[in-house]
């Protein structure tokens, strides 16, 4: 079943459509990823998708379709640290420094799940598990800024769980994260998808990654999606000279 469709999105500046008339469906329980160069307009799709943008330069139109039912995308904005949660390349950015991270967990889902302190405390504690962040109390008092990269991305992924997310969408998750960090972070966004059946959009520029992962791929271009197939088919058999281009210098 589709999920989540895009139906002709189109974010705007005065000077220029910087996503133009983008279409795309996602099926549930799918790993899909969106790749294109840098400054194609891959963040700005899934961010005027989910009713993230706020920039009174931008203007946003187009429908969207979340589980059988249609959307503006701002109104999108409505499910967004609920049934659908957008993990930002740097975590750090998505943390009150001030606050520690179990209390910003403690009350995200006092007030997206309506419980009390105690039961939060316990959701929030019992994905922290989940997500091998096993030092649990020691996560629980940290500071943003005492926590590594790939341990603040695990905290990103325990609350986008914690919160009963239905879709995750990943915004160059593991970008500044070393290598084998990278590997266990994917590794975890794999099993949560297989796990627990969590649609995932994965968006980056790194094919390598990407071909490890996705189910689909969909490939942007100057705010147009250009190219779309299962990852078999991009790899083996891309059409675009973008596409092509990108995989090769995979491959150098
Ligand atoms: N708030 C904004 N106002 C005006 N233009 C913007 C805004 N945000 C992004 N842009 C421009 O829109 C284009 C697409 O940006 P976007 O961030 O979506 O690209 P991207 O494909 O996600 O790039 P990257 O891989 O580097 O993250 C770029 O030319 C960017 O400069």
């Amino acid at each position: 079943m589709n999920q989540f469709v895009i139906e002709d999105l189109i974010v705007g500046s005065a000077a220029r459509k910087l996503v133009d008339s983008v279409n795309l469906s996602v099926e549930e329980g799918e790993i899909i990823a969106i790749t294109g160069k840098s400054g194609s307009g891959k963040t700005l799709t899934f961010m005027g998708a989910t009713g993230l943008l706020t920039s009174k330069e931008l203007t946003v139109t187009g429908k969207i379709k979340w589980n059988s039912e249609y959307y503006t995308p701002s109104e999108m904005n409505t499910f967004l640290g609920k049934e659908i949660s957008y993990v930002m390349q740097n975590p750090m950015t998505a943390f009150n420094p001030v606050i520690t991270i179990g209390s910003h967990c403690r009350e995200t889902l006092m007030e997206h799940l309506k419980v009390s302190k105690k039961e939060a405390d316990k959701i929030v504690i019992d994905w922290f598990y989940k997500l091998n962040l096993n030092d649990t109390k020691r996560v629980y008092k940290s500071y943003c800024y005492e926590l590594s990269g790939g341990m603040l991305q695990r905290v990103m992924l325990a609350l986008a769980m914690a919160v009963g997310s239905k879709m995750i969408i990943a915004d160059e998750p593991t970008t500044a994260l070393d290598t084998i960090t990278q590997k266990k972070i994917l590794s975890e966004f794999i099993r949560i998808n297989k796990e627990y059946g969590v649609t995932i959009i994965f968006i980056s520029h790194d094919f390598g990654i990407i071909s490890q992962i996705a189910n689909h791929i969909a490939v942007i271009s100057d705010g147009k999606l250009i190219e779309y197939g299962s990852t078999e088919k991009i790899l083996t058999a891309p059409e675009k000279e973008l596409t092509i281009k990108m995989l090769k210098e995979l491959c150098v």
